[in-house]
C-alpha cells in the first residue's frame, strides 16, 4: 500500500511576534508566541478544518502554509516542497480580509489573475463564480460589499486551479444562499481536481457538514488532529448517575459536566466496557459536542490520529508526549500519545 501524500506537515513550529496586541510595557521584555511547538500533518485530497478559538493561531499557521511568514522556529513543508515559498503557484490563499486592489474593477481584477496563472487559470469558473453574485466586470473592487468581495477572492483563488487552497474564514461575510451556493461549487471542484483545503471556521455545524479532516488548534498549539470519523470513534459519551462519578475514575475523560443528578462524560474510547451496572449510556458524541467538549476543556490530553502525526518528529512505535488531564475525581491521569 502506498502512503498517501502529505499536504502541509509542521515540525515543532512556532511564531513569535515581537509585541502582544494592545499597549506595549517598554520596561518589560515583550514577547508573544502565536504559535508553539506545533507539529501536525495534513494528508493530500482532504477537506481539512481548521477551528479554535480567536486568537488560537489559526491564521498565523495558515499564514505559513501559504509561505507568508517566516517560522521563529521549527518548519512546514508544503506539497513536497520543504518551504511553501517554493511551490506559490500550486497553492492559493483567501485571507482573513480578502486583500484585493481597490482601484481595479472586477474585470481587471480576474484579468490579472489569468495573467498571473496563465498556465493552470479556468476562466469559465472565474465566471461562474463571479456571475454567480451578479458582479458586473465593469464594477470598482473599493465598491464591492464585503461579501461581493469574498466572492471575487474566492473566484481568483479557485480558478488558480490549485492543489492546496488555504481559506481563512472565507464564508464569514456571505448571505446563507450565497454561503450554500459557494460551498458547493467549492467542494465539488474539490473533488473533481482532488484539491487539498483547509479552511478555518467557526460555524461548527458547517464544519461538520463539509470537512473530512480536523485539526484544533488552541493556545497555539495543535490539541487534536486527524479524519472526523476516526476522532469519533476515538470518543464515548457515557452518561449516568452523577453519584457514580468514580466509575469513571480509570478513564481519560475529556470533560464532564453533570445537570442535576445525572452525569455526561466525554472519554476516550480505549476498548473497555461501560462503567459496571446497567445506569450507563453510551453514544457516539456529534462532531460539534467533541469539538465543544475540546473547546471548554483546555486542559484534555492531546490527540493526534496516526495520518495526523508529523512524520518528522516520530519515531515508529515509541511515545511521542504525555500530557496531564483532570478527572472527574480531580485527580490527575497522565495519557501518553503513541506515534
Ligand atoms: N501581527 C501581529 N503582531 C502581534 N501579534 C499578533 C499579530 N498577528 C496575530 N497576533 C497574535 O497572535 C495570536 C494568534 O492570532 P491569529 O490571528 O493567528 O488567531 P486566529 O486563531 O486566527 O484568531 P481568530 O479566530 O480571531 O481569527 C493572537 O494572540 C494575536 O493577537
Amino acid at each position: 500500500m502506498t502512503a498517501t501524500a502529505t499536504a502541509i506537515e509542521a515540525a515543532g513550529l512556532g511564531k513569535r511576534y515581537g509585541k502582544p496586541p494592545g499597549p506595549v510595557n517598554w520596561r518589560r521584555r515583550q514577547e508573544h508566541w502565536a504559535l508553539r511547538g506545533c507539529s501536525f500533518r495534513i494528508p493530500t485530497g482532504r477537506i481539512c478544518a481548521l477551528v479554535g478559538p480567536n486568537g488560537a493561531g489559526k491564521s498565523t499557521l495558515l499564514a505559513h502554509a501559504a509561505g507568508l511568514l517566516k517560522p521563529t522556529e521549527g518548519t512546514v513543508g508544503v506539497l513536497g516542497a520543504t518551504s511553501p515559498a517554493a511551490v506559490r503557484a500550486r497553492i492559493a490563499y483567501v485571507a482573513q480580509d480578502k486583500p484585493l486592489y481597490p482601484r481595479l474593477t472586477v474585470g481587471e481584477t480576474l484579468r490579472m489573475g489569468r495573467e498571473l496563472n496563465a498556465e493552470r487559470w479556468d476562466d469559465a469558473l472565474a465566471e461562474r463564480v463571479v456571475a454567480g453574485g451578479g458582479l458586473d466586470h465593469g464594477w470598482r473592487v473599493d465598491a464591492l460589499s464585503g461579501g461581493q468581495r469574498t466572492r471575487v477572492a474566492l473566484a481568483l483563488a479557485l480558478a488558480k486551479r490549485p492543489e492546496l487552497l488555504l481559506l481563512d474564514e472565507p464564508m464569514a461575510d456571505l448571505d446563507p444562499l450565497a454561503r450554500h451556493e459557494l460551498m458547493g461549487t467549492l467542494l465539488a471542484e474539490a473533488a473533481e481536481q482532488d484539491t487539498t483545503v483547509v479552511i478555518s471556521s467557526h460555524i461548527l455545524a458547517e464544519v461538520a457538514e463539509t470537512c473530512d479532516y480536523l485539526l484544533l488548534v488552541d493556545g497555539g498549539r495543535v490539541r487534536l488532529g486527524g479524519e472526523t470519523e476516526d476522532l469519533l470513534t476515538a470518543h464515548t459519551l457515557l452518561t449516568g448517575p452523577a453519584s457514580e462519578a468514580a466509575a469513571l475514575a480509570s478513564r481519560t475523560v475529556v470533560e464532564s459536566r453533570t445537570t442535576g443528578r445525572s452525569l455526561t462524560a466525554l472519554v476516550r474510547t480505549e476498548g473497555d466496557a461501560p462503567p459496571a451496572g446497567t445506569r450507563w449510556r453510551t453514544a457516539e458524541p456529534s462532531l460539534e459536542e467533541l469539538l465543544l467538549a475540546y473547546l471548554r476543556s483546555p486542559e484534555a490530553p492531546v490527540l493526534l490520529t496516526p495520518s495526523a502525526s508529523a512524520t518528522r518528529t516520530k519515531t515508529t512505535g515509541t511515545t511521542t508526549g504525555t500530557t496531564t488531564t483532570g478527572t472527574t475525581d480531580g485527580t490527575t491521569k497522565k495519557t501518553e500519545a503513541t506515534a
